[in-house]
């Protein structure tokens, strides 16, 4: 920070360092500043490199970042870029054509590359071509393709710059590289020389992925303005931020996973969630799991999991979104949550379609493992009770519970067969997520007074936790047999409230398309009554042939 103040007119150049590297001295201010670099407009490049002080790669890029070009992490555009800004800054060329094809042949003007070069004493450190994770030694050469593509200029520095600031000391081999970011193991040194391993996310700007993102974006208030069509570096800044607060989040609600430790852009440093030697953990579905009582192992994990969802839920107010066993890690019998990426609050429309889909993934998965699992509904429910315990041990207690309750194990064959009728009903039943979403409110009001209100897909969604119990024998949604969860949400809380039988701001909707039989019935009276009506009026009606007689005579008499 100090190099900042006492540099005060190296502090807004775009340009230049604002520092110069003597070996065995470390950095020192600038002595000069090149001439090309001295009419430029200082004003908003805050182009500063700064030991301490690292929100100027915001500030770096915050021009271009305006523009809506598609940018490709491949091409070399960046000094073109930055040698339109400069002419646009100083006014030499006012009307500099957006897409100058032409490419510069030296990096004369390039503050980037400058920076680059500053820190070029750090460039070794940056070993992206040792892929030393076992797990993707089969596709190594294509790893390393694409590791190489990920490093565009900007990445480049933003390492360069962390490695000068020692939130990393050295970067490795990929741990994984995937569609939509590229996962790299790094170590940092402390002070007393120890080394920290640490993780480093890196999402991609490529094309493709923006189309699956913006379903997650698209109605989350964080997201108000939706995501920025056409401008996927701005998209994915807002990526990796998203996934960096969600971090915070579900570490702050004690939640296992990696602790995020700084973000640049679209670079993201964690802790790592693995060994010491930098051997990452490996994905809950890579999970070697031994021992004598591996059943009971697995099972524990899956009561671990929905544990931690509800946690998630109530506590962290988060859907993740994409959960599976591909973005979970193991260890010594700890599931560890990851790639939180595109993980909504409750108020995105599609929250509870997500967690849905995360329940069905979740469930899928263990009972390819063996695990004797939950219904669908009743992990949902339980999820998302608001009453009941959010402590893990609790919550353990009260998933056994759910098992005690049902009625019927899905250990038998018959048993499995109702679980998958059961989760085949409840993944097609519509989920209203706001009271502008339920069907017909007054039918709704209805049947809570009636009592069938525990049969709600979101009963436990709205702030009055005051459905009676289910009566015995009600009509079963869809014909189908659900009514083997209705104490689902009681194992949570015994104290349930039941008492507000009246109120109103219990819908159920049970049956969301129900209304259209109804309708037809209400239309088919109504019909019948217009059509009797008429009749009537026919009834009164004088015959054409006699009217055309009245008016023809009535008119002759007029002659
Ligand atoms: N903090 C971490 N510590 C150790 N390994 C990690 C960490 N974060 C991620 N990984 C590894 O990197 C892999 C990919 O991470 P992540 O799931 O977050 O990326 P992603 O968004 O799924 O990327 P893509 O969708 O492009 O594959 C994980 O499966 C895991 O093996
Ligand atoms: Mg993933």
């Amino acid at each position: 920070m100090s190099q900042q103040q006492d540099n005060g007119a190296a502090l807004t150049a775009p340009h230049e360092p604002p520092y110069t590297f003597t070996a065995n001295q470390g950095y020192g201010p600038s002595e000069a500043t090149p001439s090309s670099f001295a009419n430029t407009n200082r004003q908003n490049g805050q182009l500063a490199l700064d030991a301490d002080d690292d929100d100027d790669l915001d500030d770096i890029f915050a021009d271009e970042d305006d523009e809506t070009e598609e940018w490709d992490p491949t091409a070399t555009d960046l000094t073109k870029n930055y040698n339109r800004q400069r002419q646009l800054q100083d006014g030499s060329s006012p009307a500099v054509p957006r897409n100058n094809a032409q490419k510069p042949k030296a990096n004369t003007f390039a503050s980037v590359d400058d920076q680059i070069s500053a820190l070029s004493k750090h460039a070794a450190k940056i070993r992206l071509d040792d892929v030393k994770q076992g797990q993707d030694k089969d596709k190594d050469k294509a790893d390393r393709a694409t590791s190489e593509l990920v490093l565009d200029q900007r990445t480049r520095m933003i390492l360069l710059q962390m490695i000068n600031n020692n939130v990393v000391s050295e970067i490795h081999g990929a741990i994984s590289t995937g569609k939509e970011a590229n996962v790299y193991g790094a170590v940092a040194y402390t002070d007393a020389g120890a080394a920290v391993q640490r993780a480093v996310k890196i999402y991609k700007t490529a094309i493709l992925v923006f189309k699956d993102r913006e379903r997650y974006m698209t109605g989350e208030h964080r997201f108000k303005s939706g995501p920025e069509k056409g401008n996927n570096r701005k998209m994915v800044k807002m990526w990796a931020e998203k996934e960096f607060r969600n971090l915070h989040r579900l570490r702050s609600a004690g939640i296992p996973c990696p602790e995020p430790i700084k973000l640049k852009l679209h670079v993201m440093v964690m802790s790592f969630l693995g060994d010491r030697k930098g051997w990452a953990y490996p994905r809950l579905r890579d999970a070697n799991i031994v021992g004598a009582d591996v059943e009971q192992q697995w099972r524990s994990l899956f009561i671990q999991l929905v544990a931690t969802m509800r946690r998630i839920y109530q506590v962290c107010k988060l859907v993740h979104a994409d959960l599976s066993e591909y973005n979970i890690l193991y260890h010594d019998g700890t599931l560890y949550i990851i790639d939180v990426s595109q993980s909504v609050e409750h108020d995105h429309p599609r929250s509870l379609e997500f967690l849905r889909m995360d329940i069905k993934n979740v469930g899928d998965y263990f009972r390819r493992q063996g695990v004797d699992t939950l219904a669908d509904r009743t992990i949902f429910d339980f999820i998302t009770a608001p009453e009941g315990t959010i402590e893990m041990a609790e919550m353990t207690e009260a998933i056994e519970q759910l098992y005690i309750s049902r009625p019927q194990a899905a250990t038998t064959e018959e048993g499995l067969a109702e679980l998958e009728v059961d989760n085949e009903v409840f993944r097609n039943q519509y989920i209203p997520q706001t009271l502008d979403q339920v069907y017909d409110i007054e039918k709704d009001v209805q049947r809570v007074k009636e009592g069938e209100g525990q049969d709600l897909v979101y009963r436990n969604l709205l702030a009055d936790q005051v459905v009676l119990p289910k009566k015995e024998g009600t009509e079963e949604q869809d014909g189908a047999s659900s009514d083997d969860e209705s104490g689902s949400g009681a194992a949570l809380d015994s104290d349930e409230d039941s008492d507000d039988s009246g109120d109103e701001s219990r819908f159920e909707k049970g049956r969301p398309r129900g209304r259209k039989h109804e309708d037809k019935d209400e239309k088919k009276q109504h019909k019948q009554a217009v059509k009797e009506a008429k009749r009537e009026k026919r009834k009164d009606k004088i015959p054409k042939h006699l009217k055309k007689k009245l008016v023809t005579s009535t008119s002759r008499k007029k002659k």
